[in-house]
């Protein structure tokens, strides 16, 4: 059997990949810690400020970067769902399935907690978003969101895989229609319909 194709990077093993998972594993462990943790907390901030300062100074103009990160021509590397060079993403990976959807599995932990043990209402909106977007770009036919509607059907568990799903519905001119859902163990938690409209800006250059 074939592997299903790849919407998203897969995250390297090392370079700025790695750093990113550890940045995770630190934002993860901050939250888990906590206030009331023994954990020399004074050091840990001048510790990691003095990380964010070695990155800056070696990092590119703001302008530079922004282009590198608009080169590729099939998945963004940078943005906050997918992308392996950034720490707030999951991050969630995505496979283009052969009806035309595409769908990733995911488990969500603390940082991404709403009502207690359970997935914010807000993250579970940024994941359909975005997969519904890469659903578009997989058709063929991209376009920004102009609606977004989201139904919370039952509360999205932390701690256990989670699987997204979109596809591409209609497209009418420059309307798009594209669905989608978060599930877990089979049923659906959250489901989205949304409407984009066919319509680019420009890459940075
Ligand atoms: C790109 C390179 C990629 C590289 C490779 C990547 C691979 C894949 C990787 C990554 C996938 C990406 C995944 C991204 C996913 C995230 C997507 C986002 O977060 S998008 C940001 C949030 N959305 C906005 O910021 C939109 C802001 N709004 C606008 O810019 C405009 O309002 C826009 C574009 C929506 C429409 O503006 P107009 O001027 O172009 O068009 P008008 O004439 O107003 O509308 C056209 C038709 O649509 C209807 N329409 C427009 N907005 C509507 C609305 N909100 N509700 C209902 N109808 C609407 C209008 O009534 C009109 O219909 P009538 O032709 O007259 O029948």
């Amino acid at each position: 059997m074939t592997a299903a194709p790849d919407l998203t990077s897969a995250p390297r093993e090392d370079g700025v990949d790695a750093a990113v998972a550890a940045a995770r594993r630190v934002i993860e462990s901050l939250l888990r810690a906590g206030g009331s943790s023994t954990a020399e907390m004074d050091r840990i901030a001048d510790q990691l400020n003095s990380v964010a300062d070695h990155l800056d100074e070696h990092a590119p103009e703001r302008d530079q970067r922004m282009v590198d990160m608009w080169a590729r021509e099939d998945f963004t590397r940078h943005d906050p769902v997918t992308g392996p060079e950034n720490a707030i993403a999951p991050p969630l990976h995505l496979t283009a399935r052969a009806d035309g959807s595409v769908r990733g599995v995911l488990t969500l932990g603390l940082p991404y907690q709403g009502p207690p043990g359970h997935v914010h209402g807000g993250i579970s909106a940024l994941l359909l978003d975005h997969a519904l977007g890469v659903a578009n770009h997989r058709a063929g036919l991209p376009g920004m969101t102009a609606e977004l509607t989201l139904r919370y059907h039952r509360p999205t568990p932390l701690f256990e895989p989670l699987t997204v799903t979109a596809r591409q519905v209609a497209a009418d001119g420059r309307k798009i229609r594209t669905t989608g859902a978060i599930e877990a163990r089979g049923e659906v938690c959250v489901s989205a319909e949304g409407l984009f409209i066919a319509k680019y800006l420009p890459r940075p250059r």
